[in-house]
Parts: structure tokens; sequence; C-alpha cells
């Protein structure tokens, strides 16, 4: 099949959209990419639902405005592709995740997004996993372990978003993944405040600047760092105790420190064995201080997945390509190493055009 996959990640940036060719277990041909921004006055409307996402209802009135509003903007993503496509994969905005209470959200107006590209809509792929006991993230892994088929195992996958996620392959077939803990998420806010700017260009800003040891471990010392994986993080759960741990610091000092903590909770995940590589995915991997500071952590390469020919901004999206196709067919999204849950397990909505 031809499934188009559509990811609005943590960042809140925009959309980014993808066309695959696949049958939801091996992955043939990747076609077409596209990423649309979002207008600041949206992502203004995302961050408040963001922080008030705990005390709001299903219908409130801003959801559903901007439910729809995510659906228009993924829409034209899907339209700016001009692809043939069989398929889409809709993520949605998450604007809360707390597997614990049972609770995982995405926002987006699936119905409307059929209606008005004419195809058949997955969708919700999270809320089952959650409803069963699992995570509900990562749902990556599945994806990667396809993409993988003829890469030398243990292999080490990491996505660098807003959070950070990761995907161990082993060489006994075994699949493990958890969200590691921040990704850009900390440091895009810092740079935002000090300097304006929406995010640490190659990081430039934490490359001139000191790490600072005793901040770094008052960092590490979050409980999340002690659980086992799998485990998955809210993209506010490091807030409060990144602001109490950088206050007082410079502009470049408190980058280089948030640098060098998304990279010290990556190399803190616990594998089986040490893998044979790591591969580097995300918009993390065009921050030479966080790829710096992760070669100092592993004793094995460390490169971007471009290395090995996929294309690191675009597997997110990819991935929500396949996984459409893996709820059409029913087959598993999540499995026990992945999100803790019992046994391998579907989920997903579909909605029809029309
Ligand atoms: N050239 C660059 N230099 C440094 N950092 C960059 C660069 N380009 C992108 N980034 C970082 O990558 C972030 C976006 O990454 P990405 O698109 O992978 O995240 P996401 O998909 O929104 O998040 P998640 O994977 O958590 O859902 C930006 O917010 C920025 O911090
Ligand atoms: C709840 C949620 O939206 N989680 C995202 C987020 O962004 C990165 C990380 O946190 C990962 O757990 C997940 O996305 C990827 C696509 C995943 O499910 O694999």
């Amino acid at each position: 099949m031809i499934a188009i996959g559509l990811m609005s990640g943590t960042s809140l940036d925009g959309v980014d959209a993808a066309v695959i060719e696949t049958d939801g277990e091996v992955v043939g041909r990747s076609g077409k990419t596209a990423t649309l921004v979002f207008e600041d006055g949206l992502r203004i409307r995302l961050r408040r639902l963001l922080d008030a996402a705990p005390g709001l209802a299903p219908d409130d009135p801003e959801v559903l405005a901007v439910a729809r509003l995510i659906a228009d903007r993924h829409a034209e993503a899907v339209a700016m592709l001009a692809s043939r496509a069989d398929i889409i994969g809709f993520h949605g905005q998450t604007i809360l995740h707390d597997p614990a209470a049972g609770r995982t959200w995405q926002i987006g107006d699936a119905g409307l997004l059929a209606h008005k590209t004419l195809l058949p809509v997955a969708f919700d792929f999270r809320s089952a996993d959650v409803a069963a006991g699992g995570e509900g993230a990562p749902l990556a892994p599945l994806f990667h372990a396809a993409m993988a088929a003829g890469i030398a195992k243990p292999l080490l996958i990491v996505n660098i978003g807003g959070v950070a996620n990761i995907t161990y392959l082993g060489a006994d077939a075994e699949i493990l993944a958890c969200d590691t803990g921040p990704g850009n998420g900390p440091l895009d806010d810092w740079v935002r405040r000090h300097t304006g700017a929406a995010f640490d260009r190659d990081g430039e800003l934490a490359a001139s600047g000191v790490v600072q040891h005793r901040r770094l471990e008052r960092l590490l010392s979050d409980g999340y760092f002690r659980r086992p994986i799998p485990k998955s993080l809210d993209r506010l759960h490091f807030s409060a105790l990144v602001d109490e741990a950088t206050a007082g610091l410079s502009a470049a000092d408190g980058a280089a420190t948030l640098a060098a903590f998304t990279a010290a909770a990556i190399a803190a995940a616990p594998l089986p064995a040490p893998p044979l590589r790591v591969l580097v995915a995300g918009g993390g991997r065009h921050n030479r201080a966080i790829m710096a500071a992760l070669r100092g952590r592993f004793a094995v390469p460390v490169d971007p997945v471009e290395a090995v020919g996929w294309d690191g901004d675009a597997l997110e999206a990819q991935c929500f390509g396949f996984l459409a196709v893996r709820v059409l067919r029913g087959l598993p999204l999540s499995l026990p190493g992945t999100t803790g849950v019992a046994q391998p397990l579907p989920g997903g909505r579909l909605v029809q055009p029309g």
C-alpha cells in the first residue's frame, strides 16, 4: 500500500509528512516528504492547551476549535505531497500524556481530515495501549525494527525530538524501548527565553558554554532515571526541575548544561548489551553539542541515521504511515518490551471519508 504518515511532535513546530510504501511489515520505497510550519498563533494556542490539558474536558470549545485547525493544517501538508495514497496515518498533537493515570491525549479532527483528503485516516494510536496498562509510547520501535532489517545488531536507534526516545534491537530479535528523558524541549524553552530564537541552531550556543556538572547531577537525580524500561514521558515532566537547576546560569552555560543533560539521559537508559552502533534521528542530531556529548558517552560509533540511508527528519512521519497500515490490518502496534503491555497489542482507530 501507499501510506501517508503525518506527525506533529512535542516541539510544536509543525507537521512532518511522508509517503511510504509498505504492507505494515516490510518497508518498501519511501516517497516524497514535506514540512508545514505551524503559524505562531496556532503554536501559542497549542502551548496553552498543553499547560491546561489536565483540567480540560474532551468537548472543551477551544480543544475542538484547535482540533479542527490541526486537521486543516494536516490536510495542507497532505496536499503539499501531491501523491497518490491508500491511507493516512494521523498522529495528532499530544497535549497530555499520563499513562499512570490512564490518560494519553492526541488532538486533531480525524473525520475532518478524511473528509478533506477523501482518504481513510488511521488515528488515536496510543489509547488502546494505555487502556491495557501500557505506556502508550514510544510507538516507533516496530517501525525501527522493520527499517533496520538488514543492519547488524545489537543496534540502538535514538530519536531526539522535544522528548528523546530509544529503540534497542537485540541480536536475538529482542525489541526494547523507552523515552529516555528530555530531547530538545528544555533547550528550546531556555533559548527562547534567553535569546528569543526558537532553538539553538546547530548547537552553537550550547557549544560556546561550559557544562555545569553539579547542576547536571541535580538534573540527573530525577526519579524518572531510576525507573526500569519501558517508560514514557510527558513533554512538561522536567520543567520545574530544569527551572530550579539552571537558575542564574548564563545563556551559554545553561544551554551547554541542558545539551549535556539530553545526552546523559540517553546514555543512562539500561541496555541488556552494548550496541554495535548508535543511529540518531530527530532534530537533535543537528545539535553538535548534543552529538559531541553522545559520542563522549558511547564507546561505539554515533551517527545520524543518514549514515544508513534513512531520512532523520521524516522518520517519525514515515512511522505513522507504516502504523496506519498495521491499524488497517489489525497488527500489533506495541509489545511488552516497548510499552510494557502484557502481550503484543493492536490499536488505533479508522475513519472513512464521507
Ligand atoms: N539545525 C538545527 N540545529 C539544532 N537543533 C535543531 C536544528 N533543527 C532542528 N533542531 C531541533 O529539533 C527540534 C525539532 O525536532 P523534531 O522535529 O525531531 O521534534 P518533534 O518531532 O517535534 O518532537 P518529538 O519527537 O518529541 O515528538 C527543534 O525544536 C530544535 O530544537
Ligand atoms: C505521548 C507522545 O506523543 N510521545 C511522543 C513524544 O515524542 C518523542 C517521544 O515523546 C515518543 O514517546 C513519542 O513519539 C514517538 C513518535 C513514538 O511514539 O515513538
